[in-house]
């Protein structure tokens, strides 16, 4: 997929107040600090359209992006750190479950996780969440950058048979991407593409 355009629509914290365009939307969700941000800005090669940061806890807010003119693009706020007090620290932002939810243009949600990392509990848990609800959604495996190109295959491997050995009868589709490197986007943009096929002959 070409992308044509790409443009900042609306942050708000509350679902009802999302755009109400019945366009086709994917969500970038996962812990503070994995790189949603970032890698919403390499897919869309524009460095400054999602605001990054080194510390964890930038992205506050359900920020909205118009892409293509036909398909959004949703950057959320990490779980796992910002605004989660210890005792609850599973507990995953209110507006956030709402959004997920609620939200009946979500078509796929984009759960990243660190590549360097075995399964942590809160993003399994989330992925489970997710299941529950019946929301569609991916891995995606960030900073591959960050190991050797032979560490990539192991880690990804480790990581999906550990997923296996919980809840999950099969794999859900997964991408392996660096944003400093410009690594996976075609694969994604593929992968949102064909979506947006079959949600535009349906
Ligand atoms: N090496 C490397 N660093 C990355 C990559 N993607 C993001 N980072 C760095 O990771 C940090 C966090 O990136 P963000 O994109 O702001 O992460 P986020 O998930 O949006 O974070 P929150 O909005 O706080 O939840 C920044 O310092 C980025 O430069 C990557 O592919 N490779
Ligand atoms: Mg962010």
């Amino acid at each position: 997929m070409k992308i044509t355009s790409a443009e900042f629509v609306m942050s708000n914290s509350n679902v009802a107040k999302c755009p109400n365009e019945p366009l086709p939307e994917y969500a970038f969700i996962g812990r503070s600090n994995v790189g949603k941000s970032s890698l919403i800005n390499m897919l869309m090669e524009r460095k400054h359209l999602a605001k990054t940061s080194g510390r964890p806890g930038k992205t506050q807010l359900i920020n909205h992006f118009k892409i293509n003119k036909n398909w959004f693009l949703v950057d959320l706020p990490g779980y796992g750190y910002a605004r989660v007090s210890k005792k609850d620290k599973k507990v995953f932002q209110k507006y956030i479950t709402e959004y997920f939810v609620k939200r009946k243009q979500l078509v796929c949600a984009f759960v990243l996780v660190d590549i360097r990392h075995e399964p942590q509990p809160i993003d399994v848990e989330f992925m489970e969440w997710l299941g529950t609800n019946g929301i569609p959604f991916a891995i995606i495996f960030t900073k591959a950058d960050k190991l050797k190109p032979g560490a990539i295959v192991n880690h990804v491997n480790t990581y999906l048979r550990i997923l296996l050995e919980g809840a999950w009868a099969e794999a859900p589709p997964h991408f392996v991407t660096s944003s400093s490197k410009h690594m996976g986007r075609d694969a994604l943009l593929s992968y949102i593409g064909e979506i947006n096929n079959g949600f535009y002959t349906n």
